[in-house]
């Protein structure tokens, strides 16, 4: 394993405090964790030295809830409420995907995130291997589940694959995989079905990552087929009892069950744009913030919101909250900022990721801030989360290793896998038309 030493950074920003900024500092990397932050011991001899002057060092982006392949189906269906959208739109098209569309898909959706800063992000879908092989190419981070819909023909081959993918691949990959159970929502996995899974889930050591609470219409559902709402029936049957468990949107809450999720240091994965895009609603994200829930920030699929830009998720967070309270105080950049870094770790069950401090894995990113935009600098952390972009993004680093640089992805040719992508979906058209 190798050392890698930043140098001359114009800031770093390790995510510690708000007011914890070092200027013109220096970190090193050695082997896939940070060893120093901010002076180097002259002694530190590494084998390869960035100069990041005029940049920014900070932690790379967690994305807390994604369908990676879904790249694929951007804007093959939009403007639709979620359940039209996916009973009319998605579920019919996804019936006809194979592994290689999984597989193409999800390098197109790694290249877009690694380009917009993501260094690790949470998958819900099928054929997950391919996504772990794509992951891989790429350089990213992955935590990943096989989704699960607890009735009909597929029920029983999704528990066999989830086994099969967490042998193959949990803390595989040098550890940059890890592998959750992804029983798809309340409304598609009934109480037994659940069960089942959670005793999975103990046995095999894993943690779980659902939908919760995304819709009035599903709250409603459940409450009409159970007699209670979505998380009260998960409380009621134990889901989030002595395991890690990662609930994406979480949007309908009543005060109990918000402080239920608190208390139980549920990962939530708060994603505002799908949430504005299919009118789900807004998640009340500063109740939950101010109780001290675990709240991280995820794009979901790419066909429900339409990119995967975590700079962009960042901006919309606090934009979305300030103009819902109408309070321009409520969701301050930093907090974004917390969101998109160590609070998504943490809610992905890391306690050693989203910060810069020795002992961390080395999931880092390089910001550039010469450009007319980022001028005057009178507070770094509002220009990042107010005025940078995903073009900003100029080094991506992962588990000690460059996986990106001046933007430039290092382990993957990027047009031939947006032409392969192309190619994929247009055969998945023509495939679901033969086959209908
Ligand atoms: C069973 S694999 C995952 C499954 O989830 C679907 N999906 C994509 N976005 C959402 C969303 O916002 N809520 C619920 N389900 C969603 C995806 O299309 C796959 O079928
Ligand atoms: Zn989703």
């Amino acid at each position: 394993m190798g050392s890698l030493l930043i140098k001359n950074a114009t800031a770093i920003l390790p995510m510690t405090g708000p007011d914890q900024i070092l200027y013109n500092a220096d970190l090193a990397i050695e082997g896939k964790e940070i060893k120093y932050v901010g002076n180097v011991p002259a002694e530190f001899q590494p084998d390869t030295v960035i100069d990041a002057r005029g940049k920014v060092v900070m932690p790379g982006l967690v994305n807390c809830h994604n369908h990676a392949a879904m790249t694929l189906l951007r804007s093959y269906a939009d403007d639709l409420p979620l359940m039209e959208w996916l009973q009319k739109k998605i579920w019919p098209i996804e019936a006809h995907l194979n592994s290689e569309d999984v597989y193409w898909g999800s390098l197109l959706a790694c290249a877009e995130m690694v380009k917009s800063g993501t260094t690790l992000f949470a998958d819900m879908y099928f054929e997950m291997g391919r996504v772990a092989e794509a992951a891989q190419v790429v350089g990213i981070r992955a935590n990943l589940a096989r989704g699960m819909i607890g009735f009909g023909p597929n029920a029983e081959r999704a528990i066999n694959e989830s086994v099969e993918l967490v042998e193959c691949w949990h803390c595989k990959a040098d550890g940059m995989v890890k592998v959750m159970l992804g029983p798809h929502a309340p409304y598609t996995c009934p109480p037994e079905y659940l069960e089942r899974v959670m005793k999975l889930a103990d046995d095999l050591k894993v943690g779980i990552h659902i939908h919760l609470a995304e819709t009035k219409a599903e709250v409603e559902e459940i409450k009409e087929k159970y007699g209670t709402t979505p998380v009260k029936l998960m409380d009621q049957i134990g889901l989030f009892k002595g395991r890690q468990v990662l609930a994406a949107h979480c949007v309908h809450l009543t005060d109990e069950e918000m402080e239920i999720l608190a208390n139980h240091k549920v990962g939530i994965a708060h994603n505002p744009e799908s949430n504005m895009k299919l009118a789900s609603g807004v998640a009340p994200v500063p109740r939950l913030l101010e109780l001290g829930a675990v709240v991280g920030l995820g794009t979901d699929g790419p066909s429900s919101n339409n990119n995967l830009d975590l700079m962009q998720e960042m901006r919309s967070a606090a934009l979305l909250h300030k103009v819902f309270t109408m309070n321009p105080t409520v969701l301050p950049a930093y907090t974004a900022l917390e969101m998109a870094t160590v609070k998504g770790a943490q809610a992905l069950g890391y306690d050693n990721l989203g910060q810069l401090q020795p002992g961390y894995l080395a999931d880092i990113i390089l910001i550039d801030l010469e450009k007319p935009h980022l001028y005057p600098r009178h507070d770094l952390i509002a220009n990042l989360v107010y005025s940078a972009t995903a073009a900003d993004v100029d080094t991506v680093i992962v588990n000690g290793r460059v996986i990106m640089t001046e933007r430039k992805l290092l382990f993957v040719d990027e047009k031939e896998v947006i032409e392969r992508a192309e190619a994929r979906t247009k055969e998945l058209l023509a495939r679901a038309a033969s086959e209908k």
